[in-house]
């Protein structure tokens, strides 16, 4: 049965890289699919990852009827029967339930990839219908950190270096803290706090004598 399942996580917790891998793996065993995003930063029409690879993708525009799309793309090739979509927190609600569409009446399963909260720590209205219709929401494996070392769960706007929760929802960027307008992740804590940077805490001690650390098995499997 197709189904409609929403992976969330941070920013750069590896999204479109999975977003890719998951269309790869489709596609190198002949499967047919669709790609869709809506303002990657790397621009237009274009799903890319942080660690290098992108692919070509179909631009949601906001008037874009995600249902309709599918439903030419199945009548000029039947065999589709997947659709990939990254940056779904920008869709609109009703995009969203034209992929809820896509899923229950072409039977073509829908795999969506997106941040749930923006800057404020608010839902984003794709996010939120995206958790109210998915068959299933899975929370990214890769854990990204906050500066203090906890798992980062929020996501934070700095404006010239200083953490602001005031603004436009939307402002495509990057995790970089020295952009005019950057993003950076964060536990709730420090989100809270509005501490979007701190003293780490320093690295564990070397590991006691005859107990290998890290960098000692490394060396051990090396040989
Ligand atoms: N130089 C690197 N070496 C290894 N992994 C990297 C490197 N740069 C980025 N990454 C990985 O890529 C992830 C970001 O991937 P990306 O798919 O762009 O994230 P997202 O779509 O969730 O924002 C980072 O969390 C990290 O795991
Ligand atoms: C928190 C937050 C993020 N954005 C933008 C910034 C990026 O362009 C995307 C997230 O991309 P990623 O692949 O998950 O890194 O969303 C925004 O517009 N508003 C926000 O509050």
């Amino acid at each position: 049965m197709a189904e409609l399942i929403f992976f969330s996580g941070t920013m750069d917790c590896g999204k479109s890289t999975l977003a890719l891998q998951m269309g790869h793996n489709r596609s190198a065993r002949g499967r047919r699919g669709l790609v869709f995003t809506r303002d990657d930063r790397a621009g237009r029409s274009v799903l890319s990852s942080r660690l290098g690879l992108s692919t070509a993708a179909v631009e949601v525009t906001e008037g874009c009827d995600l249902y309709a799309y599918t439903e030419r793309a199945l009548a000029a090739d039947p065999e589709i029967d997947y659709v990939i979509c990254d940056e779904a927190q920008f869709l609109a609600p009703a995009q969203v339930e034209q992929l809820a569409s896509v899923v229950d009446e072409l039977r073509v399963d829908v795999f969506a990839f997106g941040i749930t909260t923006d800057f404020r720590t608010r839902l984003f209205p794709g996010s939120r219908r995206l958790i109210e219709l998915a068959d299933e929401i899975r929370v990214m494996q890769v854990e990204t950190l906050c500066w203090c070392g906890a798992r980062a769960t929020h996501n934070a706007r700095t404006v010239g270096g200083e953490m602001v929760v005031e603004g436009e929802q939307v402002v495509v960027g990057d995790v970089a803290p020295d952009a005019q307008v950057g993003y950076t992740v964060l536990c709730r804590r420090h989100h809270r706090a509005r501490q979007a940077y701190g003293v780490p805490t320093p690295a564990p001690a070397p590991a006691a004598a005859g107990v290998p650390g890290h960098t000692e098995v490394a060396a051990d499997l090396s040989r």
